[in-house]
């Protein structure tokens, strides 16, 4: 497929802003959602990035700014991945090209980056209570405007969403929620909720008024009323109200969202009808790309691709990412130990547990979007003798953290919660980065943290925290390591104990993870001493408190928030023990993380063999001998 500069767009290019959009005649919108659609997937083949959501969501976008007055009206974008389209409407086609690339433009709504994203999102589930805190704010300011909330049939399982459901069910606002609905999370859905919503879809206890309601949507509005009483008579008569019904929102539909036809009048209509109000639109995953459409978890978040081709299974020989050294062991230690229990918040395919679930398929649970509810449950699980690991990228673990604490760690009970995504992530930018697990897990009584410095100590630690009797957490990044190789044995490390990688002087560097790597560099050319810590909590004090005392200054390092972190740990521990010794502490600092290569990321933080090396010297420069200090 030629690229997006040689293919024609001749109405798309004429569309800067929302506002010109509005001027077009209706006939003319199933053309611009054409070329937005190709415009779309050119763009994101040549930038990666969240394609078949996109695809799904081209005419519901050009229907609600087309029939909303946004950015007065505002829309909220529950995740926010679904949003390229929305972008390319509202004055950032140009820079598409930039797409989750530093500098360039999030993969996600940002209040920063344009007045039409009113809300920042990429953790799920908050629109609906960011569209009922907007919606209510403008009732009590006397406003007169629409809030909507666009959520998916994915996000929708997680409590929160029902906890805005419950709130605004009995709020008199002009609050709508557009639930789209393409029954897919990342992975096929899951639970009772997507269940319940195929019942709806399939028409059997709906169809007839179903049927009343859509010629009456597209009636005009004094016409809809009469006929949506007509319509509530016969659903009285012959059908339960619907779960939406129950909250307190007038359901409508399901309508096919990708047809213009139906959303636009559908929109129309709603814009006068008083109360929250929920409309379920049908949409495909991929739509308008076949391959897309026939493997939409493949294209849920692809890299760069030609769209004439598709995508592309590489034949070199790859490092074995951490997210597949995990899936491994979890599978080897499942064989194991029959009281292995494999958990995910619907991540099954980022945390590396396909093959889990094809081989231990009792013993897997994909719970939906549900962080906090997946941590319980895991207590649960272990109150009864089962081994439970949690598969959960350390960003989302943040929801649960109360979980975590009242329902696991005041229990003690043996979780093990297997952090994928630690450190920076790249692409996805701050909302998605592991900046802070070791800070929030290590205040935690009875938590453990390990930090393995590469894949065949992943493995290992793993292991390790498998054999433990108390909750541990082993964190690791997005990617592939040092490519050390991983033996297949499910022998685990010392708990709780680090080891001298290269002996120095002067200098200690305490390595805590996979900047050990970068740390072996930068003490080659400082003649420091390198210490790969292992463990954030507990931390090996023995070890510690030795090197401390053979040594001038101390340097910790980790990818992880500075602040509270482990270096912090390393103060903790010298201050009890009442020695006095310089300490540099190298980490991630106080600020949001944009999105960017993650290796240029490190770099700006300063976190690269180069950076550490310059950093200590600045600090420490004294204390170096003359070449070092010189190098
Ligand atoms: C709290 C949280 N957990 C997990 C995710 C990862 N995640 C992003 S999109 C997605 C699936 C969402 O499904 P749905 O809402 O139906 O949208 P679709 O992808 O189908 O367009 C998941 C699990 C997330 N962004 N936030
Ligand atoms: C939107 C979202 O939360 C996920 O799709 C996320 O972007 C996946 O990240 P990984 O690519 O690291 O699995
Ligand atoms: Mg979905």
């Amino acid at each position: 497929m030629p690229s997006n500069d040689i293919i024609p767009l001749p109405l798309l290019s004429t569309i800067e802003d929302p506002a010109a959009l509005r001027q077009l005649p209706r006939a003319q919108l199933r053309t611009l959602a054409d070329e937005l659609r190709t415009y779309l997937l050119n763009s994101v083949a040549k930038t990666g990035g969240h394609l078949s959501s996109n695809l799904g969501t081209v005419e519901l976008t050009v229907a609600l700014h087309y029939v909303f007055n946004t950015p007065e009206d505002r829309v909220v974008w529950d995740v926010g991945h679904q949003t390229y389209p929305h972008k390319i409407l509202t004055g950032r086609r140009d820079r598409m090209h930039s797409l989750r690339q530093f500098g360039g433009l999030s993969g996600f709504p940002r209040r920063d980056e344009s007045p039409y994203d009113t809300f920042g999102t990429a953790h799920s589930s908050t629109s609906i209570s960011a569209a009922l805190g907007m919606a209510l704010a403008a009732r009590i300011k006397g406003e007169d405007r629409y809030s909507v909330a666009v959520i998916g049939d994915g996000a929708l399982t997680a409590g929160m969403a029902f906890e805005a459901l419950n709130n605004a069910g009995v709020e008199d606002c002009k609050l709508l929620v557009i639930l789209n609905d393409n029954d897919m999370s990342i992975s096929p859905p899951v639970g009772a909720l997507n269940r319940y919503l195929a019942q709806l879809m399939s028409g059997q206890f709906y169809a007839a008024a179903k049927n009343v309601g859509k010629s009456v949507l597209k009636g005009a509005p004094p016409l809809f009323a009469l006929a949506k009483r007509i319509e509530e008579q016969a659903k009285g008569m012959v059908v339960p109200a619907t779960l939406f019904e129950k909250f307190g929102f007038n359901y409508i539909g399901p309508i096919d969202g990708h047809d213009l036809d139906s959303l636009i009048p559908t929109l129309e209509n709603i814009k006068h009808l008083k109360g929250p109000q929920f409309l379920h639109v049908v949409t495909k995953k991929g739509q308008g790309y076949k391959l897309a459409e026939a493997d939409p978890v493949a294209y849920h978040g692809p890299g760069k691709f030609d769209p004439a081709v598709g995508l592309v299974k590489s034949t070199a020989v790859a490092k074995p990412t951490f997210t597949q050294v995990f899936g491994q062991w979890l599978c080897d230690m499942a064989a194991a130990d029959p009281r292995l229990v494999g958990i995910t918040p619907a991540m099954r395919e980022g945390s590396g547990m396909v093959e889990f679930e094809k081989r231990f398929p009792a013993r897997y649970f994909d719970v939906g979007i549900a962080e906090q509810h997946a941590v319980t449950f895991a207590g649960g699980l272990a109150c009864e003798g089962l081994k439970p690991v949690v598969a959960i990228y350390s960003t989302f673990l943040q929801r649960a953290y109360d979980q975590l604490i009242h329902d696991v760690a005041l229990q003690n009970l043996p979780v093990v919660f297997a952090l994928d995504r630690a450190g920076l992530v790249g692409a996805d930018g701050a909302t998605h980065a592991g900046a802070y697990d070791i800070p929030f897990l290590r205040c935690i009584p009875n938590m453990s943290i390990a930090c393995p410095a590469d894949e065949a100590e992943c493995r290992q630690l793993l292991s390790t925290a498998f054999a433990q009797n108390h909750p541990v957490a082993v964190r690791y990044p997005r990617g592939s390591g040092a490519g050390v190789a991983v033996q297949s044995s499910l022998e685990g490390l010392p708990f709780g104990k680090g080891e001298i990688r290269r002996q120095g002087q002067s200098i200690a560097i305490l390595a805590f993870g996979t900047l050990l790597q970068p740390a072996l560099v930068a003490a080659e050319a400082l003649g420091a001493t390198v210490v790969n810590m292992r463990w954030a909590k507990p931390l090996d004090t023995a070890l510690l408190l030795q090197v401390a005392n053979s040594h001038q200054a101390l340097v910790t390092v980790e990818e992880g928030a500075t602040m509270g972190g482990a270096g912090s740990a390393v103060l903790e521990a010298l201050q009890a023990a009442g020695l006095e010794l310089p300490v540099l502490q190298l980490g991630l600092a106080d600020e949001f993380i944009e999105h960017g290569d993650p290796a240029y990321l490190l770099q700006l933080q300063g976190l690269d063999a180069k950076g550490m090396q310059a950093s200590i010297a600045q600090r420490f420069g004294a204390l170096l001998a003359p070449a070092a200090r010189a190098a």
